[in-house]
């Protein structure tokens, strides 16, 4: 799914009226029936809804929603600024709300002294994606008072306050929805964490815009969903052996950090490896051989992995529990000055390279690293935010021709051709040790099978994510551990094969 701006958007409305012929009022309308349907699916129960309309079409979508839902019996109460001039669309709306007895529309002044009932559901369709500067005034007061509430709140589109392509200023007023029911497609600043907070759960509405205006304008900021890892999974081959899965080795541990090679082992074999290798310490041995027996054991020393000896053509995972003994330090540098394949870097391996910041135009091109934030800030500096953040990022990928799969609440892969993926599933419930260790086999494994480097940051950080999913819904997100994480990659899997694949597959 493509990541459009608002202006896009508003052309991408343009095209669809164009297209379609039909009208901003017969779209808002469409907006207005996806809304109002998906409130009688989760909320019939609730009779009651506070609706507070702004003067743009984002206003506009709140009073026809305010309309639906009073002609199907809900109680409806409307705030609006009719001294504000409207949009046409939202003139129309408000009109026609005004003609229906019954619909009270009170001005935002009265919400202050008003009893709202304890299950009344608090609607935000203040400003949407045409918010062009901080909330200010009297709305800013109204937000506030609305965000002290303890009801329901349901933005549409976007919280008013929150600006649908970039980071908010410090100290904005922005509406704090518990759902946010949004048009089309999901809007930049839903994904970052500093603004994605304000949306709670993300809804996309489908209001049938133009399918050939989404697939001529171009975007290279994309949500991985299905229909992209449908196009991506392969699905296995009856005729083929264990050489068509090709090799992983996953070199990592350290005394007391073998756990991490058990987790990153695991996800390897669970994501379809053909052949598993571990280059370890000879500390795990044991431990090793007894929870991994499908894996091959190379020991790469005593306690420290100090001597990279690789297998031949193998595709490597480098880092969890390594450690950074100044042995292995060396041992890995050495290692990246002769290595030309891609391999996947993580976690103690990253950490050597931020402390040999000339050893990373030696990591080979289009190898993946999997950083978390601070990771990333030892690698390339601190920023002031996650949009920053995101633009080094960018600018790094580039440089060093690599992906970086950027952990995050949403995961960012970004290519170094400057397109960046989010990934919209897991939860957190995988903010724990451990997680980054599975991420790490998964992504190594899907790499060994030929998936090119790209589908195999993408892949892995969507099935990573799904398999967290499983686990938060089997286990709970507090009582799930990495390896519940680890045991649902079947699932998910099996999840493809029955649901993914044939949805998107036109054989
Ligand atoms: N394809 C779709 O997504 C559809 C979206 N719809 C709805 O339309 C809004 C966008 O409408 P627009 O009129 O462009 O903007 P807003 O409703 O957000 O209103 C902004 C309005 O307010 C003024 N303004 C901007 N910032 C501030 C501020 N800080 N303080 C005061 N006033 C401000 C600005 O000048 C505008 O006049 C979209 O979100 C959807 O809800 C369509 O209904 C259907 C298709
Ligand atoms: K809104």
């Amino acid at each position: 799914m493509k990541i459009f701006t608002s202006d896009q958007i508003k052309k991408w409305d343009e095209f669809t009226m164009r297209s379609n012929g039909i009208s901003s009022l017969e779209l808002m309308e469409r907006a207005a029936h996806s809304c109002a349907k998906w409130f009688v699916q989760n909320y019939f129960e609730i009779n009651s809804f506070a609706i507070f309309c702004g003067a743009g079409n984002n206003g506009g979508d709140g009073f026809a929603i305010a309309r639906l839902l009073y002609k199907k019996g809900f109680e409806v109460i409307l705030f609006a600024d009719e001294s504000q001039v409207y949009s046409e669309s939202a003139a129309i709306n408000q009109k026609k709300c005004k003609d229906i007895s019954g619909l009270e529309i009170l001005k935002f002044e009265n919400a202050n002294n008003f009893i709202f009932k304890e299950n009344t559901i608090i609607v935000d369709a203040l400003f949407g994606i045409g918010l062009n500067r901080p909330i200010q005034g009297k709305f800013a007061h109204l937000i506030q008072f609305l965000n002290d509430l303890n009801h329901l709140k349901i933005s549409i589109d976007i919280p008013s306050g929150l600006m649908a392509d970039e980071m908010i200023a410090d100290q904005a007023v922005v509406f704090k929805a518990n759902d946010t029911l949004t048009f089309q497609s999901w809007k930049k600043s839903m994904l970052h964490p500093e603004t994605g907070i304000y949306c709670g759960n993300i809804h996309v509405r489908d209001i049938s815009l133009s399918e050939e205006f989404n697939s001529l304008e171009p975007s290279n900021e994309l949500v991985i969903d299905e229909k992209i890892i449908g196009e991506i999974y392969q699905p296995r081959n009856e005729f083929s052996h264990k050489g068509t899965y090709g090799k992983a080795t996953v070199v990592a541990g350290s005394y007391g950090k073998i756990g991490a090679v058990v987790l990153a082992t695991k996800a390897a074999l669970k994501s379809g490896s053909g052949l598993t290798f571990i280059l370890a310490p000879k500390c795990g041995y044991e431990i090793l051989q007894i929870s991994c027996p499908e894996a091959m054991f190379i020991s790469g020393g005593e306690n420290e992995v100090v001597n990279f000896s690789i297998e031949e053509n193998s595709t490597l995972g480098i880092g969890p529990g390594l450690g950074t003994h100044s042995d292995t330090e060396k041992s890995f540098l050495n290692f990246l000055k002769t290595c030309k394949n891609p391999l996947v870097i993580d976690a103690d391996a990253l950490n050597i390279l931020s402390k040999n910041p000339d050893y990373l135009k030696l990591i080979p091109k289009s190898s993946i690293i999997t950083p978390h934030p601070k990771e990333f800030a030892r690698l390339f500096g601190p920023t002031e935010n996650s949009f920053a953040r995101l633009d080094l990022a960018r600018e790094k990928a580039h440089e060093l021709q690599i992906y970086i799969v950027l952990k995050d609440h949403h995961t960012q892969v970004i290519t170094p051709d400057n397109r960046v993926f989010y990934n919209i599933t897991g939860n957190s419930g995988m903010a724990k040790g451990g997680s980054g260790d599975a991420l790490l086999g998964i992504i190594t494994s899907l790499l060994a099978q030929s998936y090119s480097p790209e589908n195999a940051a993408i892949f892995g950080a969507w099935l990573h994510g799904k398999a967290g999913d499983f686990a938060a819904e089997e286990f709970s997100k507090e009582a799930m551990l990495p390896s519940d994480l680890i045991d649902q990659i079947g699932n998910v899997f099996k999840y493809l094969n029955k649901k993914v694949l044939p949805k998107n597959r036109k054989d």
